[in-house]
């Protein structure tokens, strides 16, 4: 039988874990809080939840601490039907966590799908060997950086920034989250104005450069307005992804008209992950389900900058995106928020080269201006690859001795 296998941290003062996955396997299923005595035998069957294990977790202060009393804790992993629900996101996450993560006391920490469940997700449609196709870059990890102050601004300063990031050697230039549509930068004017700069800036650098327009508005107009990006000659494609839900993602990523890479920002996921007893890992949320869910790229904070995860929660993240799967391609990680390049030596450690170095304020804040900006990144990355030190780069690098100066960094590789 087709199930999928949820595994949940949980606590309880007297440990009496068995009780709780029961409770919990029942009530998700065909129970309810009280006893139902009409419960028929064939129905328990096909559609009860299945208790598959309970690991009991050494005891933890800190865990003590946070619920002002002792509490023992347990990784419980619970199987449900797949004929309790259709092959889509909401069905399953209403399923395994819908009332469930009301509870207050209780995290999602993995899902595993099994056969054909799995195979009802297509996953990304470019994924990183898409992307790096597009721009025929192969054997470093890519840079991308940030449009930054551009409300309140006109087109004219739009396409001043955008040329001076890719005169400086990015790979893809995104929209900030934060920019919507408005009557000085609109939508479809961004994606014309974008495409003749980046033309232009690729005579001059021999270098292709991909821009991401943020698909911002109503969610049903977000299909209309994602086809006509198409048309007018956008590359991609920047997504708000937890501010309207997964399956949205998904809708955007099937379909064959909508034939961009798109990018999944992690805004608004903070209200549901950073907690370490309730809410759903970064792992699943920002990995697995992101990668399911379709996203090509996706933004997540790395383990440094200004607003850091914790390392293993970034690694993880990473580690979901590009895990070998047969039916599925692999997503490009982009550590992201307050990176620097006296951070790239981290970032290459921790991610290898099959990442995206993100940065905003990195690049546009270096004392010679966002081309500099993004060359110091590029001279930090092709150096560190040809295992040099930051040090010795940035003797031979104005623009990398320049920000390691201003941001600090000089880390040994
Ligand atoms: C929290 S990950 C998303 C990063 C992002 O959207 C951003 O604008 C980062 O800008 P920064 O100036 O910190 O590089
Ligand atoms: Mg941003």
């Amino acid at each position: 039988m087709a199930t999928i296998t949820a595994t949940y941290l949980v606590h309880d003062p007297k440990g009496n874990f068995e009780k709780k996955a029961e409770g919990i396997a029942l009530g998700l299923t065909v129970g309810s809080w009280t006893d139902l005595p009409e419960l028929q035998k064939e129905q328990l069957r096909n559609h009860k939840g299945h208790v598959v294990e309970i690991t009991e977790l050494p005891e933890d202060e800190r865990v003590n601490q946070y619920f002002g009393a002792p509490r023992k804790q347990a990784l419980l992993k619970i199987a449900y039907p797949a004929a309790n629900f259709t092959p889509d996101l909401p069905a399953i996450l209403t399923t395994v966590f819908g009332k469930l993560s009301l509870d207050g006391e209780v995290k999602l920490i993995d899902l595993d799908f099994s056969g054909q469940l799995a195979s009802a997700f297509p996953g990304p449609a470019f994924g990183i060997e898409g992307v790096r196709n597009q721009l025929g870059v192969f054997e470093r990890p890519l840079l991308m950086s940030i449009f930054k102050g551009v409300i309140g601004r006109d087109l004219q300063y739009f396409k001043n920034q955008l040329r001076e990031q890719a005169l400086g050697g990015v790979d893809l230039v995104k929209d900030d989250e934060i920019l919507f549509d408005n009557p000085l930068t609109p939508f479809e004017e961004r994606i014309k104005a974008a495409k003749a700069v980046l033309m232009e800036t690729e005579q001059v650098t021999g270098h292709k450069t991909l821009y991401a327009v943020n698909l911002t508005g109503r969610t049903y107009d977000l299909k209309d307005k994602a086809k006509k990006a198409v048309e007018l000659g956008a590359s991609a494609l920047l997504f708000n992804v937890f501010a309207y839900g997964l399956d949205v993602l998904q809708s955007l990523a099937e379909d064959p008209d909508i034939s961009l890479p798109i990018m999944a920002h992690p805004a608004v996921s903070g209200a549901i992950t950073p907690s370490e007893f309730y809410g759903i890992s970064n792992r699943l949320l920002l990995g697995k389900l992101l990668r399911l869910a379709g996203a090509d790229l996706v933004l997540f904070p790395s383990p440094y900058g200004s607003v850091a995860l914790r390392k293993e929660d970034a690694i993880g993240i990473a580690g979901e995106l590009t895990e070998k799967e047969p039916h599925l391609k692999g997503a490009f990680p982009v550590p992201s928020a307050g990176i620097h390049p006296g951070l790239t030596p981290l970032l290459l450690q921790d991610f290898g080269v099959e990442c995206i170095i993100n940065a905003g304020g990195g690049v546009h804040g270096h004392p010679g201006g966002a081309v500099e900006g993004g060359r110091a990144f590029r001279d930090a990355i092709d150096g560190l690859l040809l295992n040099k030190s930051l040090e010795q780069i940035s003797q031979e690098s104005k623009p990398l001795k320049q920000a390691l100066d201003l941001w600090g960094g000089l880390v040994k590789a």
